[in-house]
């Protein structure tokens, strides 16, 4: 393997030659195995219809908006934290492009997923600042197209609330790793730094209370087929915090005791969960079920598998 030369953003060109010892002339040339991240910006410049203008692709320079460039290193961020964690390349697990388009629309609070790509608004500067600079948003969304590639959850119902909590749980997982794999406060908001830019530590979300934004569900007896799969999502966030950390309800809607098995164990259980066994249908029992199914798979501890049920049994998942 030799050094090419570097790409635009720093990253090296590595040339993969098969060599004859003897000569030195080049036998085979080997085919690029992906490790690109295949990054593909687009400015829809405050309008509407998608994609909108390339402006960045995987390797360039960096261009004059810094949005661009934030998102740009966001879902290079996003990428790493995938290859390296669950050794998955990319939404599809084979290089599949990471499309994004920023500057969606005029004062638009949210960022979201349409299927193929991810789309950001710049926010109103009030309620959002720009929803493309914020690293847990961009896996946020991300992780809808890695959702989309495998267990499709429907998006509505529980199932809704379920898509909804992978791409909390994980965005949070990715800027976990951003940060050095150090967990912090942050870890457990989500949005926290882009919402609301002139009030200090709140948050869009909290995983680990859910309920402290106003809409969100902490207790599966609450839930109705009428909420909103964004607020349904704290069911199984809340899940995953005490999984990650331990201890007890946060508004002692049950007594159950949590013991900790850390961050990145809860995430490799429920990565394998919607990545090969959660189905389009999948519900709270079931989800249950099938992560405690991933870590018995896994091959984790019987403490740290019926850690996997205490965690839903302390949201009311029985
Ligand atoms: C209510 C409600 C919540 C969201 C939401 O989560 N958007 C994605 C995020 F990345 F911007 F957070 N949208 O409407
Ligand atoms: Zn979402």
């Amino acid at each position: 393997v030799t050094v090419k030369g570097t790409q635009a953003d720093g990253t090296p060109i590595l040339d993969k030659v098969l060599v004859n010892a003897v000569d030195g002339s080049v036998v085979a040339r080997l085919p690029t195995i992906h490790t690109a991240k295949n990054r593909e910006l687009h400015d829809l410049k405050n309008k509407t219809t998608l994609p909108g203008t390339t402006v960045r692709t995987e390797g360039q320079a960096a261009t004059s908006d810094a949005v661009v460039n934030n998102n740009y290193d966001r879902l290079g961020t996003t990428y790493d934290a995938y290859k390296e964690l669950f050794n998955r390349d990319s939404l599809d697990g084979s290089g599949g492009k990471l499309i994004s388009s920023v500057h969606y629309s005029t004062k638009y609070n949210n960022a979201y997923w349409n299927g193929t790509q991810m789309v950001y608004g710049d926010g109103d500067g009030s309620t959002f600042s720009n929803l493309a600079n914020s690293l847990d948003v961009t896996a946020h969304e991300l992780t809808h197209g890695v959702t989309s590639n495998t267990s499709n959850l429907e998006y509505s119902g529980e199932s809704g609330g379920l898509n909804e909590a992978m791409s909390d749980i994980f965005g949070n997982v990715v800027e976990y790793y951003g940060a050095g794999k150090v967990v912090s406060d942050n870890t457990w908001k989500v949005g926290e730094d882009v919402y609301t830019p002139n009030t200090a530590g709140d948050a869009l979300r909290y995983m680990n209370d859910p309920a402290k934004d106003g809409d969100s569900l902490d207790y599966y007896p609450d839930y109705t087929s009428g909420v909103d799969v964004h607020y349904s999502s704290g069911i199984a966030n809340l899940a995953f915090y005490l999984l990650s950390q331990g201890g007890k309800h946060p508004r002692s809607k049950t007594t159950v005791s949590v013991t900790a098995i850390g961050i990145e164990k809860a995430a490799q259980i429920f990565y394998r969960a919607n990545t090969q066994i959660f189905t389009a249908s999948t519900t709270f029992a079931q989800a249950k079920q099938w992560t405690g199914q991933a870590a018995q798979d896994l091959g984790y501890t019987q403490a740290e598998i019926s850690a996997v049920a205490d965690a839903w049994s302390a949201v009311g998942v029985t």
